[in-house]
């Protein structure tokens, strides 16, 4: 054996002499992220305790901790767009979708958890349920799917559900999108530019054809196609989302009733039917296909 051979330690790294090391004056790692709260803040309540509620809290709460980045950039993202500041939108809208990709991928996680080890602590959660969560309905009310019956599930919290409800009376990413495309001088009819915010949006012939003008002519128009897309990607991702929680609550709970009290299954894939924005996805019938050379109908 040579002897650098011998002195070469691969066991061990040597701390620094420059490493910090006291923080009883100066910030630490720990108290910049309030660890002691987030770490104290599982608190499983099955009796006996069960192995698996542990991932069940963490899941959950690893995806609010995501969806509040979600609607932070998304809040962002509609205002950018409100003063016409097209590319930082993007940047915001990019971000979001990677959160997306983050949140449906983690869904792998829990599906390691079997029906038989859920159904040692699901009683424990009584009437709580997913469909309770402030901030998904505020992503969803964000992105445009309004409906002024969900503000009744938040009456136990004054503070959330006037959160929800001024968001509810807000412009959504969408509504501010096609005001957008209003300033850039794209005919969308008045009674989309003016209209009951809370109200679900409907499909509309006219944004259908501007987005026809904008998809046949994409070099043109490049700034509207490329903000288009983004919404489209994200919509997708969201429908990801939606078909992983379905798919893992069917392996999980079956066609059992939600704690939440609605159908379960069937009542989860209801919304795979929804669509943030009509007209981005009717546009795609509406675009000539291109003639290949050479052929010709008979
Ligand atoms: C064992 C795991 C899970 C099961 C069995 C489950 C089951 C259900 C069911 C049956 C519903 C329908 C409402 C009800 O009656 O309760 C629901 C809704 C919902 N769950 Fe879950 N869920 C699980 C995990 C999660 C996780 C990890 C999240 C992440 C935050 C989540 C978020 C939601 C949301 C946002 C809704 C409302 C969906 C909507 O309004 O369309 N769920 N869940
Ligand atoms: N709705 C679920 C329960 C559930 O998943 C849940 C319960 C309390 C807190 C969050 C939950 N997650 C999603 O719905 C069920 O029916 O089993």
């Amino acid at each position: 054996m040579s002897s650098d051979q011998a002195s070469d330690n691969r066991s061990t790294r040597e701390l620094e002499s420059g490493i910090e090391r006291d923080f009883s004056k100066n910030l630490s790692y720990g108290e910049y992220l309030d660890l002691e709260r987030v770490l104290s803040a599982q608190h499983p309540r099955a009796v006996p305790p069960r192995h698996d509620e542990l991932l069940f809290i963490i899941q959950h709460q690893t995806s609010e901790l995501w969806l509040k980045l979600m609607l932070h950039e998304l809040r962002s993202a509609r205002e950018l767009i409100r003063a016409d500041e097209t590319k930082p939108a993007l940047k915001r809208l990019a971000r979001v979708k990677h959160i997306q990709v983050t949140l449906t991928e983690q869904w792998s996680v829990l599906a390691t958890l079997t029906p038989s080890e859920y159904a040692e602590f699901r009683s424990f959660l009584a009437t709580g349920s997913g469909f309770q969560s402030w901030q998904y309905r505020s992503v969803e009310f964000i992105l445009g799917n309004k409906n002024p019956d969900m503000l009744s599930v938040f009456k136990h919290n004054p503070t959330v559900q006037q959160e929800l409800a001024d968001l509810l009376h807000e412009r959504s990413l969408y509504d501010e999108f096609l005001a957008y495309l209003a300033r850039e001088g794209f005919a969308v009819p008045a009674e989309v530019l003016e209209r009951d915010w809370q109200q679900p949006y409907t499909s509309q012939e006219g944004v259908v054809d501007v987005f026809r003008t904008i998809y046949n002519d994409t070099h043109r128009y490049w700034a509207a196609y490329e903000m288009a897309e983004a919404l489209v990607d994200v919509e997708d991702n969201f429908q990801f989302w939606r078909f992983r929680h379905l798919k893992t609550v069917e392996r999980i709970i079956g066609s059992k009733r939600g704690t939440g009290g609605s159908s379960g299954v069937p009542f989860l894939r209801k919304a795979l039917e929804l669509t943030f924005f009509p007209e981005l996805y009717a546009v795609r019938s509406r675009i000539q296909d291109v003639e290949a050379p050479g052929y010709h109908h008979h």
